[in-house]
């Protein structure tokens, strides 16, 4: 591997981290970490391995990363919500960092942005979740199961009000009494 390449490179956390060659000699390396910009001397390079995903403001869909593991992962949630960028899809599921503040995305103009849109059409929202569940709600007339989970302070509570706000806002029944329940 030629120096400047992106690679990922095991520090003994558990799972890779990403970082450049910037010196290279036999089978020792010195790279450069992108999380913190620290220099690592690695002396057997075997496990070093290219990074190809190498994007600046991350994917917004996880199932497109080439390199998958835990370290890519949350590489590429941390480079999306430097971005405040604080959703990110894996296929069908929607990952929700917390961002411990309220960003202006709720708004009855995004409701009206994610209503009728499918999964994927639109950048990653929980909006998106909403507009799916009760799409096929009312297309197949079946309930349906929007499932939350995350570990305590995840912002489970805070994600099931928004969505449930989505719904009363698209709700429109005659005797829409979501909001009130
Ligand atoms: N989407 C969000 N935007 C802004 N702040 C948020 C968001 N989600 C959560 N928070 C913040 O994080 C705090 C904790 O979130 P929340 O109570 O929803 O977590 P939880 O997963 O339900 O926790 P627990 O399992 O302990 O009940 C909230 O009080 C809120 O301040």
């Amino acid at each position: 591997m030629e120096l400047g390449q992106m690679v990922w490179f095991d520090i003994g956390i558990g799972y890779p981290i990403p970082g450049e060659i910037v010196h290279s000699s036999g089978k020792s390396m010195q790279i450069r970490s992108s999380v913190d910009g620290k220099i690592h001397k690695i002396r057997d390079s075997s496990g070093v391995k290219v990074r190809h995903d190498a994007v600046e403001d991350g994917i917004d869909d996880m199932i497109q990363l080439r390199d998958l593991h835990e370290g890519s992962l949350l590489m590429n949630l941390k480079q999306r919500y430097e971005k405040s960028q604080i959703y990110t899809y894996t296929g069908s599921i929607l990952v929700a960092v917390n961002p411990y503040k309220m960003f202006d995305i709720y708004g009855i103009e995004m409701v009206k942005q994610y209503e009728g849109q499918l999964i994927g059409h639109l950048p990653p929202h929980l909006f998106a979740i909403g507009s799916g569940a009760y799409a096929r709600m009312s297309k197949n007339n079946e309930n349906q199961v929007v499932v939350i989970s995350g570990e305590s302070g995840a912002g489970k509570t805070e994600s099931t009000k928004l969505i449930m706000q989505y719904l009363a806002a698209v709700n429109k029944s005659a005797n829409n009494t979501v909001t009130e329940q």
